[in-house]
């Protein structure tokens, strides 16, 4: 250590994620590289992108790049770049402390995934790309020196708890990081002795990890290469039979955006690795969509679906586009959330653009009409996607709609894009089977005479199937949609009719009755009005009104909310997020058929006074409640009540 060098410690959460990463995290050590260049390429982007605004900080003629430098007998690899670079404060900023949301996230995956060898995706994804060099290094190096400063640092660590910053003479601007390769036999510390990293030196070895991973990166990645070649004479010409050794620096990318390439030329693999460049997800994408447009205004897209959730999908302060915009070649945005709306935030890609300004900012890119074109257009194909995918891959798309349906949802409540677009593509559980079903296909089912689509919302499968509002409807044969995500509350508020029928949640409003059952049902209601008027009376606190059904067959009463009401199923998500709202009271419905109510209305013909009309409101209301999955009100005393009930019959 010199005299000026500082010593700090790395950020508790830096130490857990570098031992992970050095003992066991990743199987596949090649990647590594990936990471490196990938930072190296981003920061490139980033000096391109201000010197958009400041041209001193790019001169002109310098080409931008990525360099690799083995250096076999000092066992060092090094990966220099001239790009952004990084101020001191900067320094101890991204490489000694996990300033991203993420990193608790990553640990807690980690631990979760056991070894870690079963998720091999997580470095990348949770942004702890640069420590990856821990696996392959003993000790690494890098040296920096900011655009527009001319301040070099020095970083180094061995990965073992701290690291040291000093300041550092003739650096130009950019980064170099060196890499002190584990040599063979070095033991770690998880045991057995490793073979070490030297291959990494090698040519062929780095060569095709490029071409594997970081072919598409559009700055060029080289490497000085010696050769033997012919030896020339002053003219130029090879002189047989002599041979020379020159050294060319080589690109050993082909540079070409995929999104450049046509369509047809574009393999699943190389998909598959852009895809894996861009995100970090291991997965492989589900599908892509490659489309451009031409006109008036000019851009490409490349778009994928992920197969599988990120583990950030419902972080609230993570709710923008993941899609990047570049105007010809220059990344100007890496997250730009004028691409695609809030609910598609899953979709990953690219949009090139020819015809926004280079010198777009991100506060111009806000109010640019030509954004929002574009958005609609991504949606549209997005949406129609999905469709295809529906309609052609039908199990695949049930698992995607697993991990991705409470969010595409949002869509309807948000009013991003059309209802009705949204809807078609939407998947319920429903009583028709395990599997779920579209909305088409339950209209296609609908009996004769069947005018409504029904849903019931709900905690989960058992609690709705277990519901006395589907008492009447399976009755008649006609299917119910289970709406069991917490979203569709919300997307029932939005999403109240599809394909000219009306979406009636069975828990609101009136019973579906026909004319016939209807007048009955209002003539004993007439005639029972003393009763019911008793029953309310006692329930007062509870309920808004207590009422004859016809939508019951086995049980003697429910719990309905009156037209445009709130559900009990809502009112329940809503406490449990901690929102205060005025006491909803609802509609105690009873079965006038049942038993026990014609025994009650009975009863109450003979006294009208009975203390045990309002025990059996009660216990009616109590029962109302847990057939919805909920508590009574007081347990300990609906208890009691049903006790005293049942010593009662016993006795005899
Ligand atoms: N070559 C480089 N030049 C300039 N800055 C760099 C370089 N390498 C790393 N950094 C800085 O260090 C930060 C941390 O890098 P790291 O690879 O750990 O995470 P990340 O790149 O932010 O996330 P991800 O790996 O998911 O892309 C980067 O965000 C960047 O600011």
């Amino acid at each position: 250590m010199t005299a000026q060098a500082e010593t700090h410690a790395f950020e508790a959460e830096v130490q857990q994620v570098l031992s992970l990463v050095i003992h066991s995290l990743y199987t596949n050590k090649d990647i590594f590289l990936r990471e490196l260049i990938s930072n190296a390429s981003d920061a490139l982007d980033k000096l391109r992108f201000e010197a958009l605004t400041d041209s001193s900080l790019l001169p002109e003629g310098e080409t931008l790049g990525i360099v690799l430098d083995a250096d076999k007998e000092r066992g060092v690899l090094k990966i220099a770049d001239n790009g952004i670079g990084m101020s001191r404060e900067e320094l101890v900023a991204n490489l000694g402390t996990i300033a991203s949301s993420g990193t608790r996230r990553f640990l807690q995956a980690a631990a979760e995934g056991g070894d870690g060898s079963e998720r091999p995706d997580l470095i990348g994804q949770f942004g702890v790309g640069f420590y990856s060099a821990f696996m392959v290094a003993d000790e690494v190096t890098v040296e920096t020196c900011r655009a527009g400063t001319d301040e070099g640092y020095r970083w180094r660590s061995k990965g073992d708890g701290s690291y040291e910053i000093e300041p550092a003479e003739g650096l130009s601007r950019g980064t170099v990081v060196s890499l002190h390769l584990r040599q063979p036999g070095e033991e770690g510390e998880d045991g057995p002795a490793s073979e070490g990293a030297l291959k990494y030196l090698e040519e062929w070895t780095l060569r095709d990890i490029v071409r594997r991973y970081s072919d598409f990166v559009e700055h060029p990645v080289q490497m000085e290469i010696e050769r033997t070649e012919p030896k020339l004479d002053d003219e130029g010409k090879p002189i047989e039979g002599e041979t020379e050794s020159v050294t060319k620096l080589e690109t050993l990318n082909s540079r070409k955006p995929l999104w450049a390439r046509p369509k047809s030329e574009i393999t699943d693999e190389e998909h598959a690795e852009f895809y894996r460049h861009l995100t970090h997800d291991w997965n492989e994408p589900l599908s892509s969509m490659h489309f451009s447009a031409e006109g008036s205004l000019e851009y490409t897209a490349l778009l994928y679906l992920p197969s599988k959730a990120p583990m950030d999908l419902f972080d609230p302060s993570n709710r923008d586009s993941n899609v990047s915009l570049y105007v010809r070649r220059v990344l100007i945005q890496k997250e730009c959330k004028e691409l695609l709306p809030s609910f598609l935030r899953f979709v990953r890609g690219v949009v090139e653009c020819a015809d926004l300004p280079l010198n777009v900012s991100r506060e111009t890119l806000q109010d640019d009409p030509r954004l929002g074109q574009i958005q609609k257009r991504l949606v549209k194909k997005t949406l129609e996607e999905f469709a295809k995918l529906l309609d052609q891959k039908r199990e695949e798309y049930a698992e995607f709609w697993d991990a991705f349906g409470s969010v595409i949802k949002e869509g309807i409540w948000s009013g991003d894009a059309e209802t009705e677009k949204i809807a078609k593509i939407c998947l319920f559980h429903s009583s028709n089977g395990e599997a779920m079903v579209t909305l088409d296909e339950y209209i296609e089912r609908m009996q004769e005479g069947q005018e409504v689509i029904h849903v019931l919302t709900g905690a989960d499968r058992a609690t709705v199937e277990a519901s006395p509002l589907l008492e009447s409807v399976m009755a008649k044969n006609e299917e119910v949609l289970y709406l069991i995500d917490p979203v569709d509350e919300w997307v029932l508020q939005r999403l109240t009719e599809y394909g000219e029928k009306k979406i009636v949640p069975l828990d609101r409003g009136d019973a579906q009755e026909d004319d016939d059952v209807k007048e009955k049902r209002e003539e004993l209601q007439k005639e029972h009005e003393g009763f019911l008027g008793a029953l309310q009376s006692s329930l007062d606190d509870e309920v808004s009104e207590v009422r004859f059904t016809s939508r019951l067959k086995d049980s003697p009463a429910v719990l309905v909310a009156g037209a445009g009401g709130m559900s009990g199923h809502m009112e329940r998500l809503l406490k449990r997020s901690g929102q205060e709202m005025p006491k909803q009271k609802r509609i105690l419905e009873l079965n006038p058929e049942h038993e026990l109510v014609k025994s009650l209305t009975k009863l109450h013909g003979v006294d009208a006074n009975s203390p045990r009309i309002a025990e059996a409101a009660e216990i009616l209301h109590g029962q109302a409640l847990l057939a919805e999955g909920a508590t009574p009100k007081n347990p300990k005393r609906f208890s009691k009540l049903v006790t005293e009930l049942l010593l009662g019959s016993v006795k005899g």
